[in-house]
């Protein structure tokens, strides 16, 4: 197996040649130069990365155990910001007019594809406490991408053009030396588990309870049929939580769901989420409806009870239909052949049991992600029905601004197909602090104190990830 540094020289002895093979002045004539024109270069990785560190700059990491795949962006080779109601409009044509711009070579032949980040925060208001980590939508093109699946692996360099090889040579070196060598440290494993103090909790419990009231008022006078109610919980550690261990530990706890990390400006947010908002590859769509909760418990008879009573439990199967039905009217004016399945499954996580309807549908030519992003989201999932009503009782009765949490992230592909997971089971670290989030969907029949206990069940994902950061 080669070192580290063999890995590296490896690359660096290929990058003169590869730079070679992009076209690297602009094509672009006079009045054409509004949007970005970029090259990406991939190079095939002998070794697939064992880690994925946290350098100094922005950084994005998507990983997923059970599917083998991992997606990091490092540095800033392009970037666009948006927000208001018409964020995704704005990002949709940055990133049409980069579809047409965006110039790659494969001299390798990984296979694999350039990408970009693209994610949002639950809502499109602006907002200044929000913007001093992350811009309210986002989509960014890393000047350095790592992408691993089934073994293989490969680097994606890229960069705006016009430049020229020496530039390219020296600022590609540069990031080269910064990054691969310690894509091969050994992972750190998880530490002596430390003690969390709980500093700050908004609603408290009783303040929930008031909440679950008026949202049931709401909906037994018709304004409502579904909201999903949120709360923070702020808490510190008695020692700086590792961004490493702590990836590495919910990659560990829920290898069934993507962990992902967004570091900008000093602070980190992070997920583990079990829900999809979408996939896109070419026209064939999958999108996850998942709704109705129910605890685990550690003696098997009685978590197959659990399950069980979750399948047939009517408030649960309510609170799921809303979901799945809202997801069929968003789809079906661009999608035909929209199938789901006739009875939810059980999606089984450590710290949680889910109802899970995976729905399929095929989108007609011309959709893109920004497209299906704009009609999904939010869903029922994390909104409510009806759509607008349920966000305008939410800005209302809400105490605290949601952020990113209920907002979406994932890799968009040149061909702008790609995929979008919704921030669930996350929080936004900085040093010792971390602030987490966690809701739970409240339908005709809620009770105040069960949907408590669900959001606890929900924030003990990240709480035990966190004590052994
Ligand atoms: C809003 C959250 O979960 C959603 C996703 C799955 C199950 C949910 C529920 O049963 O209420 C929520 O709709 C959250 O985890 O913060």
């Amino acid at each position: 197996m080669l070192a580290p540094r063999q890995v590296l020289e490896q690359l660096k002895a290929r990058l003169a040649e590869g730079i070679e093979r992009l076209p690297l002045a602009s094509a672009r004539g006079a009045g054409g130069e509004a949007e970005q024109d970029l090259v990406s270069l991939l190079l095939a990785l002998p070794r697939v990365p064992s880690s994925l560190p946290q350098l100094a700059g922005a950084q994005f990491q998507f990983r997923h155990v059970h599917r083998d795949e991992l997606r990091a962006g490092y540095g800033t080779a392009a970037e666009w910001r948006a927000q208001g109601t018409d964020r995704l409009r704005h990002l949709a044509a940055s990133g049409r007019a980069l579809r047409a711009h965006w110039y790659r070579a494969d001299p390798d032949e990984t296979g694999f594809e350039a990408f970009a980040m693209l994610g949002f925060a639950a809502s499109p208001d602006p907002s200044p406490m929000i913007e001093d980590h992350l811009p309210n939508a986002l989509l960014w093109v890393p000047e350095i991408g790592v992408r691993a699946s089934e073994g293989a692996a490969a680097l994606v360099l890229s960069a705006p053009r016009p430049s020229t090889p020496e530039a390219l040579l020296e600022r590609w070196g540069a990031a080269l030396d910064a990054l691969v060598p310690s894509l091969y440290e050994p992972v750190e494993g998880p530490r002596m588990a430390a003690r969390l103090s709980r500093e700050f909790a908004e609603p408290d419990q009783s303040g929930w309870a008031e909440l679950v009231e008026a949202a049931l008022r709401a909906i037994e006078a018709d304004s409502l049929q579904k909201v999903v109610l949120s709360r923070r919980l702020d808490v510190t550690g008695t020692r700086r939580f590792d961004v490493d261990r702590l990836l590495g530990a919910l990659s560990c706890l829920f290898p069934s769901c993507q962990v992902i990390n967004l570091r900008r400006n000093g602070s980190s947010f992070i997920a583990a989420t079990p829900e999809r908002l979408l996939r896109q590859q070419g026209r064939a769509l999958e999108v996850d409806a998942i709704a109705g909760t129910a605890d685990r418990d550690q003696d098997t008879a009685a978590d197959t009870a659990l399950g069980e009573a979750l399948r047939a439990s009517d408030k649960n199967l309510r609170e799921h239909r809303f979901v799945i039905d809202a997801i069929r009217e968003a789809l079906q004016p661009c999608c035909s052949d929209i199938r789901a399945p006739a009875k939810p499954q059980l999606m089984q996580l450590s710290n949680a049991q889910h109802l899970w309807s995976p729905i399929r549908a095929h989108a007609e030519a011309g959709v893109d992600l920004f497209d299906l992003a704009e009609r999904l989201h939010p869903t029922p999932a994390t909104n409510g029905q009806p759509r607008h009503e349920a966000s305008a009782w939410l800005r209302q009765g809400e105490p605290f601004e949601r952020g990113w949490y209920t907002g979406a992230a994932g890799t968009l592909e040149p061909d702008l197909s790609g995929e979008l997971w919704v921030l669930l089971r996350c929080a936004r670290v900085c040093g010792n602090r971390a602030e987490l989030y966690a809701g739970a969907g409240i339908v005709a029949g809620s009770d105040p104190a069960t949907e408590w206990d669900e959001t606890e069940a929900k924030l003990r994902a990240m709480l035990s990830a966190l004590q052994y950061a």
